[in-house]
């Protein structure tokens, strides 16, 4: 899976050939969201669906090669509903002898039900991508490629319908609700330290001027945008246990011995969090990075929001792109106001607790046209 994603899907080259479809979903949402600010000047936005919308849309471009609408909203539903039978407490995970009652409160059923639901979708997918005359075809998308490589039999494993709807559907789950809950992360830390958030501001309106958006082109000028994205994912790296790992053989770390075929979680909260890397390390300072050769990629060990090795995460570029170029917009195009009443420190950063990071309250911002 990892290696179809490396070599075919999240590939240097295919991201660029997404480029134009990830400007346009941004560019829409900054439209819907000034639409909310000038229907009232005390309209909140509420950031956690925005960003959820606008990465589930992105990916859905990517890997359908539509836009998210009517017909993908069956999609949409289905992909909740995914998340929160996943997100469920299954006895048998815990207590294997209890099983049964997973059958008897509902939960198979329901786990059963969202199964075949999604393998409805996938099929009508592939049967859309697989008729020759199929009419709103841009450029080839997820699926088209995937269906590329098992007609050629080039995969070192050779393909069928499942495993393509499993590469899919991995890449549903693993790439949007992270990037989403990065960015709310991103803006929570902001609006608590207004001085970040004015200086990031900052460095994005002097950049670009009066051009009126921030396209890809552009990101590569914010440094201090990127040193807010490294702290924020410090204090909160969104998958904070990574992907779990299994020993292959007995080995010996700080004097533990741990057996071979033993699971193993890596916390990357602590580590991003750990005082003998991390000066002042609960304070939320982009500009510790300034300056600093320190980045995500998984060489600075002290810092492995998308994990590292050959396990890291194959979609960091997207991920990161993405991020950057929905921050800069958002802080380009308006002015963030806290709802009436609020103070920054009431703005709080408890989480919910699960595969990834979420925070638990929304963060619902008052956006400003600048
Ligand atoms: C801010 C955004 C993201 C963050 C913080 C993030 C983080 C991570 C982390 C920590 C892992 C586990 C790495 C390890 O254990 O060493 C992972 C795995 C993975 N990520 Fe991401 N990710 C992000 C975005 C994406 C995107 C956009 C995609 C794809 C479109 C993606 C696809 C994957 C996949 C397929 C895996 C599983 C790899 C495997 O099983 O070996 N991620 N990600």
């Amino acid at each position: 899976m990892r290696k179809i994603c490396t070599l075919h899907l999240l590939t240097t080259k295919r991201m660029l050939s997404f480029r134009a479809d990830r400007e346009e979903e941004v560019f829409l949402t900054i439209n819907e969201i000034k639409s909310v600010a000038a229907s009232s000047p005390e309209a909140v936005v509420n950031l956690n669906e925005t960003a959820m919308a606008l990465t589930s849309r992105i990916i859905c471009r990517m890997a359908f090669g539509k836009r998210l609408g009517r017909e993908t909203d069956r999609f949409h539903d289905l992909l909740l509903e995914c998340q929160a039978v996943l997100a469920n407490f299954y006895f048998r995970d815990h207590f294997p002898l209890m099983g049964w009652v997973d059958h008897l409160n509902g939960s198979i059923a329901r786990l059963e039900k969202n199964f075949n639901d999604m393998d409805v979708f996938y099929q009508e997918l592939i049967d859309e991508h697989l008729n020759p005359e199929r009419s709103n075809k841009v450029q080839d998308d997820i699926v088209d490629i995937l269906l590329q490589l098992k007609n050629e039999n080039s995969c070192s494993l050779s393909l069928t319908f499942d495993h393509i709807k499993a590469i899919v559907m991995d890449i549903f789950l693993a790439g949007t609700e992270t990037s989403a809950s990065a960015i709310v992360w991103a803006m929570t830390f902001l609006i608590k330290n207004q001085k970040a958030l004015k200086r990031a501001q900052q460095e994005v309106r002097n950049a670009v001027g009066n051009k009126g958006k921030i396209d890809e082109e552009d990101l590569q000028n914010f440094v201090y945008l990127k040193a807010v994205i490294k702290e924020s994912l410090r204090l909160c790296p969104v998958a904070p246990l990574l992907v779990p790992r299994e020993t292959i053989d007995v080995c010996v770390l700080n004097g533990y011995k741990i057996p071979k075929k033993t699971l193993v979680y890596v916390n990357a909260w602590a580590i991003g969090r750990d005082p003998k890397y991390w000066d002042d390390p609960e304070e939320f300072q982009p500009e510790r990075f300034l300056g600093s050769g320190i980045d995500y990629k998984g060489t600075n060990i002290e810092l492995i929001p998308f994990g590292s090795g050959r396990r890291g995460c194959p979609g960091m570029s997207l991920g990161s792109t993405t991020m950057e170029l929905a921050l800069s917009n958002i802080l380009y195009a308006f002015d963030w106001k806290l709802p009436e009443g609020m103070k920054g420190e009431d703005v709080d950063t408890v989480i919910t607790p699960g595969i990834v990071l979420h925070k638990k309250n929304v963060l619902n911002l008052i956006p400003r046209c600048s």
